[in-house]
């Protein structure tokens, strides 16, 4: 049975209905369900009677977590944020990493910055670690390929609001029971996406293939031209995808591919498969997060399930690390390539046990 924790903010009721929509939607494809509410801060109204307030226990007793808040300004709500910030005393035990989390928010308006609101929780949870579920696109289009994101005033639920929570429930309780299960992919396979076409960046897609060796499973090495051919992706259990950064984006031949995936609203061949990615910039602080960021804003477009790298630079590298993805910056020194052997042989033993457990192969 899978353990599901809803946490909210809410001042004027739209997350308390969300929350209670999920809630019903996960105890009904039989999970075990705790909704919480955000601690209120000084200032605050009073939170909605008979609904607890959420701990740090429950994140702990939790396997999946779908987070709720408004969109203020494009952003959560410092209240929502604040119970985030609070989460630091797991993250520094890395018992963050281990959960699967998506997001919802509403605003508003229709393009008042809900799916920034969404991005923005997400971006929290990539920092931890976890696991993140995406949205898929609704033919109502009220469900953003991100998670959920509404506007939603009425007080009467909306058939169509309330056929997307339902929906992203579902993917991500399925996501959580998969990772919790008994079922394994006897040897997932990988596909390793990265164009040679930069020695840094071969180097690197060299050493993470490595990594992805050593943790037993296979890797299929593909240029981003054959990788956007959906049949080359039959097979395949996970993506782990290569990038050079260009002002803060993975460059043109990635974006290409990716909107490949991505395009025009209906489910590609990433969707549900677990994706990651390792960039190259051209120099030292020059865009390595902004790069791993923007590739997975793409790869969640597309329905990726994300598995970040998490937090290998406290226990690992010093704090050298990036905590979206493998980084490594252009003519680098021996000592920043080992960093980045570590920093690989990490990140990629996460994504392999979540292809072990998420994978398409055979399954034993
Ligand atoms: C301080 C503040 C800022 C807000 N900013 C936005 C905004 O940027 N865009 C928008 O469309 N709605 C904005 N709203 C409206 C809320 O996002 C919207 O009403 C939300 O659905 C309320 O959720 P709740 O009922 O769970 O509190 C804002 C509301 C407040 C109070």
């Amino acid at each position: 049975m899978t353990r599901l924790l809803l946490v909210y903010h809410s001042r004027t009721g739209t997350h308390r209905r969300l929350a209670e929509w999920a809630a019903r939607s996960a105890e009904r494809r039989g999970a075990e369900v705790r909704v919480r509410q955000v601690p209120a801060l000084p200032g605050d109204a009073v939170g909605d009677a008979g609904i607890p307030v959420a701990e740090l226990d429950d994140l702990r007793w939790a396997q999946a977590v779908i987070f709720g808040s408004p969109t203020h300004f494009g952003s959560p709500t410092a209240t929502f944020k604040r119970f985030l910030d609070s989460t630091s005393p797991l993250w520094l035990n890395n018992e963050l990493r281990r959960l699967v989390v998506g997001a919802m928010s509403s605003s508003r308006s229709r393009r008042g910055g809900r799916d920034s609101t969404v991005l923005t929780i997400q971006r929290s949870v990539l920092h931890w670690g976890a696991t993140v579920v995406t949205g898929f696109r609704s033919p109502s289009n009220e469900l953003s390929p991100y998670g959920v994101s509404v506007s939603l005033q009425a007080a009467a639920p909306e058939p169509a609001v309330v056929g997307a929570v339902d929906a992203f429930v579902e993917s991500v309780i399925s996501v959580a029971a998969d990772l919790n299960g008994v079922r394994r992919v006897r040897c997932p396979t990988i596909a390793l996406v990265a164009d040679a076409v930069d020695a840094d960046l071969a180097g690197l897609a060299d050493v993470v293939a490595a990594a992805v060796a050593a943790d037993g499973a296979s890797v299929v090495r593909l240029g981003t031209e054959a990788a956007c051919d959906p049949d080359r992706l039959t097979g395949i259990d996970a993506v782990a995808v290569g990038a050079t950064v260009r002002v803060g984006l993975p460059d043109v031949r990635v974006v290409a591919m990716l909107q490949e995936w991505g395009g025009s609203g209906k489910k590609g061949p990433l969707a549900g498969m677990p994706a990651t990615g390792f960039v190259l910039t051209t120099a030292e602080e020059d865009g390595a997060e902004a790069g791993v960021l923007a590739l997975y804003t793409s790869l969640m477009h597309a329905g990726a399930v994300i598995v970040p790298s998490g937090r290998p630079d406290e226990p690992v590298l010093g704090g050298a690390g990036n905590p979206y993805g493998t980084s490594l910056a252009g003519g680098a020194s021996t000592a920043s390539w080992a960093a980045a052997h570590t920093e690989a042989a990490d990140h990629m033993r996460r994504l392999v046990r979540v292809a072990g457990r998420l994978g398409r192969s055979e399954a034993v």
